[in-house]
């Protein structure tokens, strides 16, 4: 395992922002860590990459014990904040070059790492602009870039695509695929297409304490349940269709009903025998899977 955290706490004065914090991230698989505003992402992020410290738990990186071994780990992993902060008065690659340098890297070596990184991040036209002339995607470029500049084998990073245009956007995902590719790769959003589009794992985190920790796949599968909308021009009673499954009132008020089903067909054909019997007129019956975000909203509410 690349990456564990295990029970971390952190107090701020008498708020727990952490509490019992535990998961873990592998190799070649985005780590979606998701939560509302204030749940405790930045907090995590934060001690996992030695910013600030917790009160306790454990954070290993590749076997390495983070509080033992700060400067290793540190070497180990490369962060982008959630507010980028860039020297706006330097040049793109100098900036570069003074990231790499607080790295250890010089010379030739550092050179090369340069070269690759504003290849890989589209910076080369950019190179020798000011930092604070760019637009924002391409300021999160060279923030990008910056976390990666020493080859870190653990990447954090903390909301990277909140404020871009849609086609900066899709270009930033693109490369943190990429990135992910050979490395672990923890991604904080509250975008949750971009959860479903490209991460593999997900956690999610809620005033300090995880809710879910589990394989993409598997959260979704558990949430298959089907769910009918039926809505009527009469009133209906929930009563009436409870042999299906779980039941209740919709926005429509008494007129609309939803219903978790497993079986769909079977419960289309008891739905009209209900309808028919009791002579109500059919406005809608539709029927939709829950997706990420309502499962986001479902367990965080
Ligand atoms: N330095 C601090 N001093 C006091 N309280 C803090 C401090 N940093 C964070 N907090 C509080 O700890 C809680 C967790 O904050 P954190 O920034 O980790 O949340 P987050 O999930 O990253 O939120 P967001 O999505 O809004 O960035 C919040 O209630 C926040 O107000």
């Amino acid at each position: 395992m690349s990456l564990e955290v295990s029970q971390l706490c952190k107090n701020y004065g008498s708020q727990k922002a952490l509490d019992q914090v535990s998961f873990e991230a592998k190799p070649g698989r985005i780590l979606g860590f998701l939560g509302p505003n204030g749940a405790g992402k930045s907090t995590t992020m934060k001690i996992i990459t030695g910013y600030i410290q917790s009160d306790g738990g454990e954070v290993r990186v590749l076997g390495n014990d983070a509080l033992s071994n700060s400067k290793k780990v540190a070497n180990l992993i490369g962060y982008l904040p959630e507010k980028n902060p860039l020297y706006s008065d330097m040049y793109v690659r100098e900036f570069l070059n003074f990231a790499g340098g607080l790295y250890g890297l010089s010379g030739n070596k550092l050179k090369i790492r340069l070269d690759q990184m504003l290849e890989k991040t589209g910076l080369i036209p950019e190179q020798h602009k000011k930092i604070g002339q760019l637009s924002k995607g391409y300021q999160q470029r060279v923030g990008l870039a910056k976390a990666l500049i020493h080859d870190p084998k653990v990447v954090i990073l903390d909301e990277p695509t909140t404020g871009l245009d849609p086609n900066q956007l899709v270009e930033i995902r693109k490369m943190i695929q990429e990135v992910a590719e050979e490395k672990t790769l923890i991604l904080s959003t509250h975008i949750m297409q971009e959860v479903e589009a490209i991460c593999k794992d997900v956690v999610i985190i809620n005033q300090g304490k995880i809710l879910a920790a589990d394989s993409l796949e598997n959260l979704q599968s558990a949430n298959q349940q089907i769910h009918l909308i039926l809505e009527t021009e009469e009133e209906m009673e929930l009563a009436w269709f409870a042999h299906l499954g779980e039941v209740h009132f919709g926005q429509k008020g008494k007129k609309e009903i939803r219903i978790q089903i497993s079986d769909a067909v079977q419960a289309r054909k008891s739905i009209l025998k209900v309808l028919q019997e009791r002579n109500l007129s059919l406005v809608n019956l539709s029927q939709f899977k829950k997706n990420l975000e309502e499962l986001f909203r479902e367990i965080t509410k």
